[in-house]
């Protein structure tokens, strides 16, 4: 018995500065996706998920009635039952597998949801982000509700601000460009919480506030609009700018071993790199002009392409 797919997602742009009321581009990602699932002889990793879900159900027991209604006892059967999510999205890589299994949930076992297929107003699309991030904070404290939201619209979400979110078109590909937002695989397993922590307290900074509205916010937002616009011109020119702020005021977010890399991109304009989600490990999110050239820069990396242009 297997349920229906949910995808991963990517942040393309708006990693912390959404905390703060920055604009936000966040996509589908259909190449790892997961979907509930019951053995008869579940493996090693279905029988860890199924703890995982075991543990999760127990929290969803204490939530709110007044934000959602699950159907508990039914839940509760089928995971005693076995159930497992059957996921290929690595975990701590910033793709959001904590959020496709938090979507999977609501909609299996949320009474009176929120459809995909009803008129889905601004108000609505927060109701469901703000049950989501009820959820999900069982996986990693605050959660913003955005993952899952992904997930389960399989749709692009343009942030706006806080509470002011919808989902968007994003221009269509371009299967023989050369132009390419990328993966960076840095090999090593993120953890979203320390990470925010971090972030957390260099707010306390009044150079790094100073920063992130000046400079940070500015040019992400720049770079949300360049995208839905189209405008890969400009989007080049101002990725190129957030790629720099980032190595100069987000070290702690970037794998040591990727510090040299980042600069390269900047020296040569080969490629250029920002966090994917709260850094610290998982992706790194790669833009490039030419992805054959960036593929020669970055040779001896594993790269994998979300989008062309
Ligand atoms: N297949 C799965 N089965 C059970 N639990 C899972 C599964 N996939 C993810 N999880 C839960 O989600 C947690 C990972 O969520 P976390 O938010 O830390 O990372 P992420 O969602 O992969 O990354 P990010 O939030 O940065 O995109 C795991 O520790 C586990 O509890
Ligand atoms: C780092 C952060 O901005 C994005 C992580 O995917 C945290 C959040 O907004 O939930």
């Amino acid at each position: 018995m297997k349920g229906p797919l949910f995808y991963s997602k990517i942040l393309l742009f708006g990693e912390y500065g959404i905390i703060k009321d920055s604009k936000g581009l966040s996509i589908p990602y259909n190449f790892y996706n997961g979907a509930l699932k019951t053995d008869e002889n579940p493996s090693k990793e279905a029988q860890n998920s199924n703890e995982s879900l075991k543990r999760f159900a127990t929290y969803l027991k204490g939530l709110d009635n007044d934000l959602v209604i699950f159907d508990i006892n039914r839940l509760q059967k089928d995971v005693d039952g076995g159930m497992y999510f059957d996921s290929s999205i690595p975990q701590g890589y910033g793709v959001g597998s904590s959020g496709a299994l938090v979507a999977a949930i609501y909609d299996k076992y949320a009474s009176d949801k929120i459809t995909v297929l009803e008129n889905l107003t601004r108000e609505k699309l927060l109701i469901l982000k703000t049950i989501f991030a009820e959820m999900e904070s069982f996986f990693h404290g605050k959660s913003s509700g955005l993952d899952p939201l992904n997930s389960y619209l399989s749709l692009p979400i343009l942030i706006n601000s806080k509470d002011n979110i919808e989902a968007t078109g994003i221009p269509s590909q371009k299967a023989e460009g050369k132009g390419a937002v990328f993966l960076l695989d840095s090999g090593i397993v993120g953890e979203t919480a320390p990470m925010v922590s971090i972030f957390m307290e260099s707010m306390k900074n009044e150079g790094f506030r100073s920063m992130l509205k000046d400079q940070f916010i500015k040019h992400t937002d720049a770079c949300v609009d360049d995208f839905l616009k189209g405008d890969m011109k400009s989007l080049f020119k101002n990725t190129k700018q957030l790629s720099k702020v980032v190595l100069n005021n987000f070290k702690p977010m970037i794998p040591a071993q990727f510090h040299e890399l980042w600069k390269k991109g900047l020296d040569t304009n080969d490629y250029y790199l920002k966090l994917c989600g709260s850094g610290g490990g998982g992706y790194i999110l790669g833009f490039t002009e030419n992805i054959d050239i960036a593929r020669e820069a970055l040779k001896g990396q594993k790269l994998e392409v979300v989008y062309n242009f």
